[in-house]
Formats: structure tokens, sequence, C-alpha cells
């Protein structure tokens, strides 16, 4: 443990040490008032003159990020006075601290090494890092810019610089994940939904460098309507889906593994990829394709923008009345329960101009062995990377992060309005999968044959049917987070 008795806390003359477990601060004559934070809830430290103390000592404020009650974080700044800073002797003391609280602030320390000694830590503070924030100010309901202004101190309290651009128009978020300097950030962050998210994916597929730029770690902060990957991050966490429980594991999480699916189609997308050596259409999706019901609930909601979240479920009531059927051609490669997928980057050293795809058959050829196929009706049709589709929407409570698996949420038939209902009810708590008219397929590969004239949603983004392809590539990208 490392303590040390210069400072003051609340005019008290104060203890403050620290060890692998947490920061403490106690004050012998006011036992009550002593205090412990877990390093995990403390962002960082800074110093600066505080006018109220007359101008003379220069405190360390520890900048705290406590999870209260109801779920949600905030801010707390625990300020210590240098004891001997009235004669302006002492700020070596505040200078030691501020570099102590970074240390074992940073996410990226070891929580397993052994204690360090005072001198190890000053000698090797943590890098300041860089984020590169883009926000799209047409999100939503529209708040991405003040989404942003709530999150900026929590990420500078975590000594994190920021760059910041405001998107002019659809696919600049492309343009910018295509071109920046990989080398200038630490992470590039998104405030915005899963479409804008997805931009981002696009820009990085389109580099040369793709398979750097692609492990380059990408964060979303909530400000879109359906905001699925937001959503997963926040419960694999354990955190609210809240803008700024979402900036907490930004600053305090790592990089983790992401699955990334190649998605081939006939269809024309203009973010699309081209891949060389094949004339269709490739894009990159992290969240979700659907087909039928959902596909059109969730592009036909576009109209309904304004109403923010809610707009899924007037899209929702409008399409179960209109009582329409879809029919299509599912074949796929089923996972065996105990599948185990090795990592994407394990497989291959050969990069290449594009992600490999082994299970799939050519374009257009018929499926190899062993792949099963569901042809006719269909209501639905959600093929999950992640686990939640939007905040509402748990569509596959088994599917994680790098697993290298899609699961598959299928209704045979033409389902009833009662059953739409059932489901569509059941949805928000992952209890639709346990419905008799509701089927679950683990795939890591498998194609979709539809009407040319249907809609299917990737990742949000709207593309014509036909013919589609999708494999997995297991732990492909690579999004900030923590695992609870
Ligand atoms: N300045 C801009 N003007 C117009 N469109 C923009 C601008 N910046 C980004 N966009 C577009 O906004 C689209 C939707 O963005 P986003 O995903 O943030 O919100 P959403 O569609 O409401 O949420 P979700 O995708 O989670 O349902 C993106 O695909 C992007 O092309």
């Amino acid at each position: 443990m490392i303590s040390s008795n210069a400072f003051t806390y609340s005019r008290h003359e104060a203890i403050v040490s620290a060890s692998l477990d947490g920061f403490h601060i106690s004050v012998p004559k006011k036992p009550k008032m002593d205090v412990v934070f877990q390093w995990k809830d403390v962002l960082g430290a800074s110093t600066g003159q505080d006018s109220a103390l007359g101008g003379e000592n220069m405190p360390l404020t520890v900048h705290v990020f406590e999870k209260h009650k109801n779920g949600k974080r905030r801010l707390r700044d625990v300020v210590l006075t240098s004891s001997n800073g009235a004669s302006g002797t002492d700020q070596h003391d505040v200078e030691c601290w501020l570099k102590v609280i970074q240390y074992f602030a940073c996410p990226m320390r070891d929580p397993e090494a052994v204690m360090p000694t005072l001198d190890e830590i000053i000698q090797k503070p943590p890098k300041q890092r860089k984020f590169l924030v883009l926000i799209n100010p047409i999100g939503g309901t529209g708040k991405g810019e003040k989404t942003f202004e709530k999150i900026r101190p929590i990420l500078m309290n975590a000594n994190i610089l920021i760059e910041k651009v405001t998107t002019e128009r659809a696919q600049h978020a492309v343009d910018i994940a295509e071109n920046f300097d990989l080398t200038a950030y630490d992470c590039i962050v998104v405030v915005g939904g899963d479409g804008f998210a997805y931009e981002v994916i696009q820009g990085f597929m389109k580099r040369k460098d793709w398979a750097d730029a692609i492990r380059f770690p990408f964060g979303v902060i909530p400000a879109g309507s359906g905001n699925g990957l937001a959503k997963t991050m926040a419960e694999a966490a354990g955190e609210l889906c809240l803008p700024e429980n979402c900036t907490y594991f930004l600053a305090k999480g790592k990089p983790l593994e992401l699955d990334l699916a190649t998605l081939r189609t006939t269809s024309f997308y203009s973010i699309s990829y081209t891949v060389v050596g094949n004339p269709k259409e490739s894009s990159f999706i992290f969240l979700s394709l659907s087909w039928a019901f959902l596909a059109e609930v969730d592009i036909e909601s576009e109209k309904y923008r304004y109403l923010g979240s809610q707009r899924f479920t007037f899209a929702t009531i409008a399409k179960i009345m209109s009582s329409k059927g879809w029919n299509g051609k599912f074949t796929y490669l089923e996972a065996p329960e105990d599948d185990i997928v090795p990592n994407y980057w394990d497989l291959t050293e050969n990069h290449g101009q594009a992600p490999q795809v082994s299970l799939l058959p050519a374009f257009g050829e018929l499926p190899k062995e062993g792949w099963k196929t569901i042809e006719g009706a269909f209501s639905l049709f959600w093929a999950m990377n992640v686990s939640h589709a939007a905040l509402d929407a748990h569509v596959a409570p088994m599917a994680k992060l790098n697993d290298g698996h899609i699961y598959v949420v299928i209704m045979e038939g033409k389902a009833t309005k009662g059953d739409y209902l059932n489901v569509m009810l059941a949805l928000e708590k992952g209890q639709h999968i346990e419905k008799p008219c509701v089927k679950v397929i683990k795939t890591r590969a498998f194609e979709l044959e539809t009407p040319e004239g249907d809609l299917l949603s990737a990742d949000g983004e709207r593309y014509a049917g036909g013919l589609c392809q999708v494999e997995v590539h297991r732990g492909m990208a690579r999004v900030m987070g923590i695992l609870k």
C-alpha cells in the first residue's frame, strides 16, 4: 500500500492510501468521514487552482464515477488539498498523487500485477489516450450534439483527449473511417445509432489496410432509434443503456472482440464494398439481418423517426394489422451444440483484399453437403450476431459478442395476429424464444433467397431481396466494453 498524510479532506487532516483494491481516505479525527473508492469507479484525477481556498492551495481532484442504486452513474469530484499548500511548498505531493491515481485508474493496467512502488508508478505514467468522436446530428430524435455535451466531461475526467467531428451528410462517417490515421487515435466513437456504426465498419473495410483498421477499437454512445449494439454492450457490462453509462465502458473498458459477418447480395447498396474477382456486392454486418415482418417494420418505421424508439412499436402494430405473408428459401449450415469456432485471425495470415469466406458456396451455386433447407412461407426472419437488436428487443439471449455464430430466429408459415402479438410482447425479456411458434437456428453461414421485391434490413440499412449469403468471422472487429 502507498499512503500519505500530506492532504486535508473537507478541511480535516486525512490519510490517503492506494492499494490494489482501491483508493482510501481516512480522517483520524472524524472516522465517519472515511471513504473507499474502488478503482473501477475512479476515472482519474486532475489538479487546479481552487479560488474557494484562497487561491493558495492547489487541490487534487479525484474524479469518481459511481453507480447509484437506480443504476445510473454520476460524476463526483473528491477534492483533497495539500496540507502544506498555504506555504506553497508541497505541490510535490499533489503531483505524485496525481500520477498514482492515474496509474491505478487506467483500464489498461493489469489487475493481476503485484503492487508497484511509488517510484515505479512515477517512472511509468499511463499514456494519455485520444478518441475521435463522430456525432450524427440527425440520429434518433436528433440529440447527438446534446448527448455529446453530456458525456464530454466523463471522457475528459478520464484524461482522454477528444477530437470531435459532426457529420454533414449520410456516408460522411464512411469516408472518415476509410481515411483517418489509425496511429493518431486510440479509439473511434460514434454518437448515434446502429446505422451510423455500420457506416464506420464499412469505411474500415474499404481500406487497403482493412485488416488493421477493423481491429481498431470503436465505441458506441446511444443516440439513434434502435441502439442495438449499445444495448448489447450495456447488458454485457451490467450497465444501463444510457449515454453516461455507455461512456463509462468507453473510458474504463477495453477493446473486446466482436464477430463480424460478410453479407453478399445481388442487390446494390451504395456503400457496399465490391470484392475484386466477384461480381456481387459485399458488406459487413455486426448486428442483424432481418427479412419479412421485421425488415419491413424496421425500414418502414423510418417515417416515424421523430418518435425515437417508439417508432418501432408504431410500425409493428401497423404491420401486424396488414396480415402480409412472405415466401422464401433459407439454407444453412447448422452448428452443433458444442461448436467451438476458431478466431478469424488465428486462421489466416494472408489477409488479401477482403475477409476469406470458407463455408459459403460460390454465389449462385448449390450449397455444400450437409446444409439444411427450409422453404415456403415465413412470418419472421431475424438473424442476430449479438443479443439485442434494439433497446427493447432481446432477440437472441444466447448470442455472445464473439462466439462465431449467428442465431436465426424464425416463425414459419403465416402467423396469426395473436402469434405476432405474443412474440412481440415477449421480445423485451427474450421470452419469445420459448413460444412454440418460434424456432432458433444456430449457424455460421447461411443463404436466403427471397423475391426481388422484398425488403431486407442489414444492421438497419435497406437491401432489396434476391439471393443473399452470410458468413460469420469470429472476433474480427473490436468494440470497447466491459464484461461483467
Ligand atoms: N449530417 C447528416 N445528415 C444526414 N444524414 C446523416 C448525417 N450524419 C449521418 N447521417 C445518416 O444517418 C443515418 C442514421 O443514423 P443513426 O444510425 O445514427 O440513427 P437511427 O437510424 O435513428 O438509429 P438506429 O440505426 O439505431 O435505428 C446513418 O445511416 C447516416 O447515413
